[in-house]
């Protein structure tokens, strides 16, 4: 037989022959075509595979049986390829076959495939009852040969079954049939015991498979106890987070206390400052009005005392002014100094000799040494010797400038011969200041003295009397002459000088500017006598007006300081011209100055002051109302004998004129102390209403402190509410945020669940079909796997992941009323659905009992349901006992109802409205921008996890933890048994 036949349809028609199974090897090997593999008759094992495309070759080799070569073939199986194997063993004809059209697990249903076309050579090879199934289409001749057992080659088709191709192989000849048939009864016990073996490693495989299935299960156990290890240090760590916010809830709350103590405090303190300023206030009140009577009457009496003082005061100044002025009149009303200038350097040159004895000097007598004659003595008011400067000249003078101030007028000259000092006397030098500015430093001083009673003004005119002419010495030189200078008389014993300048000084500086502007404007000239010698009758008008503060008196005085020119001899000084005309009318009004002192010496009715403008100047001076100091000027120098005795004659005349009572010039008087009076009147009540105003101001300064307090204290009281409010509203949120968190993880938990169902479904077989497979576990003693175990010994059941913890997320609106509304019955709320997350995936999902209403995080204890899990299928058996033992502290209303209570229906329409409760809890959860950043940025606030009501704020008690409604404090030792510590908020359970 050619190879090339078994080709299509494979056929072996002769395989006994070791040349052919050689063929059929080395064809095996080349990959050209596959035959049934080979035949080894002695081993009475044949296999074959088909296809050469898809099938791989097995080799069958020595020891090989159908048994051993199971493997492989599952391997190849395994690999996924199709085979066609065949098997025969003994006698019998054992066929399995698989076909790519066959789905590779119907290997194991090959038994029942060849059912019916087993074929026994016992009783003859015929074909079976029913031809083997061959679902290919095309025809599958399969022809054995077995030449070694005189097996009739089989062939088998899918139309025709299994047919023996040849007559010869028929039992009736075989000639071996005998030993046959006891071989065939042995292989028919074999396959017995075959098929017996069969199904044990249909089991065993399916052992291994349901091994692996565990294996995989426990795998997947493994993965759900690390999940749910890791959702317990999530739920550890948010814990943690709410323990903080208890924390940052209590320092909250102990700064909430501090603020409100503080607050009750400051309002204490505002309360009692409020009474302290009323008290004040009506005491200020009363003690202003006391002072402003106090004061009404001091300053009255003040007012009286200083009325009476001030008439006092002038009543002693006026007495002052009598007793001086009397002093002065008993002194006699012209007084007159005598002063003697030293002898000059010429003099004292030519040796010329003192004829003046000053020995008697201080009694006011001087002894004049005459020409031959006796020494004569003249007593003046005063003599100054040679040696006396002029500030002890002027020591004498100053009272007259008290009296110009005092409203009197007055008025100094000097006289002499020309060349004596009277100039010197009077204007004095740079150095030694002369009677005229020492006078006017004296106004100025008593004025400062008298500032604060007495207002003065003071002017200056500075004239001279040149020629008969009165000329302004304060005009500048080109205005000299222009206007003609004459004196009038403008009121009774009054006359002055209209147009005359007068230079209003305030201080000396001033003074000292006009007296220097008229000094340099004055005519001088030099004679024989004198070098620069006066030759005009200068005279220094000083007119004071005094108002005096106090009454109101007004005065207005003149002192005239007159430096008259120097009387001479013409035939002595041998002056000539204009310088004799100029003493001509020097000599003219000193002889009519004579003419006036004589005519007032004698009390002449008629006093002849017109005859020269400088007698009419002096009219008011030497009138009687007037206080008239002179300087008798003269010369020691022998020489000067005749002159000096004229001129001390004269001066004794003048000594001797009694002018009268000095007449004090007031002006308006009455009028001016009525104004004062008024204006005094006027200051009194300004100073009262400033006191008023005063007292006003500190009552109204003490309202605004008052006002400002009452704010302050209003702002804070704001502050507290505002801090309530803020409080309420981040418990809210705090509250909602864990109650999403908690639905959150529920519904992964659920999510998770049913993932694990679905992939469950196809990848298992059906276990609950299999129950018989865990017999036969037991019939083996094969101890099953304990899916509890591990669980067990994680001491899993310590986190007490209660079914009840599902049950938050509901009734949320509840919780927000009854947080507001404290004295709310608690109402058990029947949960929505509860469950727990099955880890099994063909138990049933059960539904928990309803819990009652949760407001922690805390894992509520695990209380065990009475429907009863499959003992293989509850991981948390051991757990229940354990916390059932836990829950026997926990008041019992508190523990869910048994399940077995709720009907299908009310389960049905718990689970769709605690959907629906997760729904919308996710959807706020949704509309929270982050709870965790609200939480971050109000510095974690805590809710939720106690039911806590803390009253603060403006009735000012203390705040203070309340347990609301059914909560119950868990022992202390259940505590500690717990294994998360999150804080004094969370040990409240419900
Ligand atoms: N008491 C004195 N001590 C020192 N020197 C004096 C004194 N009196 C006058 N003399 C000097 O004598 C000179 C003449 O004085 P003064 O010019 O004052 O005289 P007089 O009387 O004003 O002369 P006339 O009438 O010509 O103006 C001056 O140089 C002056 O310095």
């Amino acid at each position: 037989m050619e190879l090339d036949e078994w080709q299509d349809p494979l056929l072996i028609t002769d395989v006994s022959s070791q040349q052919q199974e050689e063929q059929q090897l080395s064809l095996i090997n080349s990959h050209k075509y596959y035959p049934f593999s080979s035949l080894d008759v002695s081993r009475n094992t044949l296999m074959g595979l088909k296809d050469s495309t898809r099938c791989t070759p097995i080799k069958i080799e020595e020891g090989n049986n159908a048994e051993n070569l199971k493997d492989p073939v599952a391997e190849s199986v395994i690999n996924g390829r199709d085979m066609l194997g065949f098997s025969l063993t003994s006698p019998d004809l054992v066929i399995c076959t698989g076909s790519p059209d066959i789905p590779r697990r119907s290997y194991g249903d090959s038994p029942e495939f060849l059912k019916g076309c087993s074929i026994s050579l016992e009783n003859g090879i015929k074909g079976s009852e029913q031809p083997p199934v061959i679902t290919k289409d095309e025809d599958l001749c399969l022809h054995f040969e077995l030449p070694s057992l005189s097996v009739p080659i089989v062939s088998i088709s899918s139309e025709s079954g299994i047919q023996f191709s040849d007559d010869k192989y028929s039992p009736q000849n075989n000639s071996v049939e005998v030993d046959q048939r006891l071989q065939l009864a042995k292989v028919c016990h074999e396959k017995e015991l075959k098929e017996a073996k069969w199904p044990v490693e249909e089991l065993k495989r399916e052992n291994e498979l349901k091994c692996k299935e565990c294996a995989e299960a426990w795998k997947s156990l493994k993965e759900l106890q690390n999940e749910l290890m890791r959702k317990s240090m999530h739920v550890g760590s948010l814990a943690f987070a709410i323990e903080g916010q208890v924390k940052e809830k209590s320092r909250w709350f102990s700064s909430l206390r501090d603020l409100t103590r503080k607050l009750k405090i400051l309002k204490m303190d505002q309360i009692k400052v409020s009474e302290e300023a009323l008290l004040y206030k009506q005491q200020l009140l009363a003690d202003f009005a006391d002072m402003s009577s106090t004061i009404q009457s001091k300053l009255k009496e003040q007012v009286e005392l200083h009325e009476d003082l001030k008439i006092k005061f002038v009543k002693g100044a006026k007495e002052r002014k009598e007793l001086y002025n009397k002093v002065l009149d008993l002194k006699g009303n012209i007084r007159v100094f005598c002063r003697c200038r030293p002898l000059n350097a010429e003099e004292t040159a030519a040796g010329a000799s003192m004829a003046i004895d000053f020995e008697a000097a201080k009694d006011g007598e001087l002894t004049v040494k005459s020409n031959g004659m006796s020494k004569k003595t003249y007593k003046f008011d005063a003599i100054f010797s040679p040696q006396a400067d002029q500030a002890e000249v002027f020591e004498d003078t100053a009272p007259l400038a008290t009296s110009v101030l005092d409203g009197y007028n007055a008025c100094i000259f000097a006289y002499g011969q020309t060349g004596s000092g009277k100039t010197f006397t009077m204007e004095g030098t740079e150095e030694a200041r002369g009677v005229n500015y020492r006078t006017l430093e004296e106004l100025f001083r008593i004025i400062g003295e008298r500032k604060n009673t007495v207002h003065y003004e003071i002017s200056v005119s500075v004239l001279e009397v040149y020629n008969e002419q009165i000329r302004d010495l304060l005009v500048s030189g080109s205005q000299q002459g222009v206007k003609r200078l004459e004196i009038k008389q403008v009121g009774e014993g009054m006359h002055h000088v209209p147009g005359l300048v007068e230079a209003h000084v305030n201080n000396m500086t001033e003074v000292w500017e006009a007296l220097q502007t008229g000094s340099n404007a004055r005519a001088v000239g030099s004679t024989n006598a004198n070098e620069h010698s006066s030759r005009s009758h200068c005279i220094l008008c000083v007119m004071v007006k005094g108002e005096n503060l106090l009454n109101g008196e007004c005065t207005r005085s003149k002192l005239w300081l007159i430096d008259l020119a120097g009387s001479e001899r013409i035939a002595k000084t041998e002056v000539q011209g204009e310088r004799l005309k100029e003493t001509q009318n020097i000599n003219r009004s000193l002889s009519a100055l004579g003419d006036v002192i004589s005519s007032l010496a004698t009390k002449s009715p008629h006093i002849p002051f017109r005859n020269s403008k400088l007698t009419h100047l002096l009219q008011d001076s030497l009138g009687g109302d007037s206080k008239t100091l002179m300087f008798v000027q003269i010369s020691p120098n022998e020489s000067d004998l005749s002159e000096t005795h004229c001129s001390l004659n004269f001066a004794s005349r003048v000594r001797g004129i009694e002018l009268g009572p000095a007449k004090k010039q007031v002006d308006s008087m009455e009028l001016l102390k009525y104004k004062q009076m008024v204006e005094k009147g006027k200051q009194d009540m300004k100073n009262k209403d400033f006191h008023m105003k005063k007292m006003e101001d500190t009552i109204h300064g003490l309202d605004i402190k008052l006002k400002e307090k009452d704010m302050k204290n209003k702002n804070l009281q704001d502050k507290i509410k505002e801090l309530e409010s803020q409080l309420l509203v981040e418990r809210k949120l705090a509250r909602q945020h864990v109650n999403s968190k908690i639905a959150e993880q529920f519904q992964q938990q659920l999510i998770e669940q049913q993932n694990e169902k679905q992939e469950a479904a196809p990848m298992r077989p059906p276990f609950a079909n299999k129950i018989s497979v865990q017999k036969t576990y037991d019939e083996n003693k094969d101890p099953p796997i304990n899916t509890t175990r591990p669980l067990t010994e994680n001491n899993f059941h310590k986190l007490s992941m209660a079914p009840a913890t599902v049950d938050c997320p509901f009734k949320q609106n509840n919780l927000t009323e009854k947080e507001n509304n404290p004295d709310i019955d608690e109402q058990v709320v029947v949960p929505k659905r509860s469950g727990r997350a099955s880890m099994c995936p063909i138990a049933n999902r059960i539904l928990p009992a309803p819990a009652p209403r949760r407001n922690s995080l805390v894992p509520l204890r695990y209380v065990a349901p009475v429907t009863k899990f499959p003992p293989s299928l509850l991981p948390l058996r051991s757990i229940q006992a354990e916390e059932t033992e836990d829950a026997e502290g926990v008041d019992s209303k508190c523990l869910p109802e048994p399940t077995s209570q709720c009907s299908p229906k009310e389960l049905k329409s718990v689970s769709k409205k605690l959907n629906s409760v997760l729904r919308r809890s996710l959807q706020k959860k949704m509309q929270f921008k982050s709870p965790l950043q609200q939480y971050i940025r109000r510095v974690g606030v805590n809710v939720g996890a106690e039911k806590v009501r803390v009253s603060i704020g403006s009735r000012g008690r203390m705040a203070h933890r309340t347990l609301l409604g059914n909560a119950i404090r868990v022992p202390k030792e259940n505590q500690q048994k717990q294994r998360w510590n999150i804080g004094t908020a969370a040990r409240a359970v419900l």
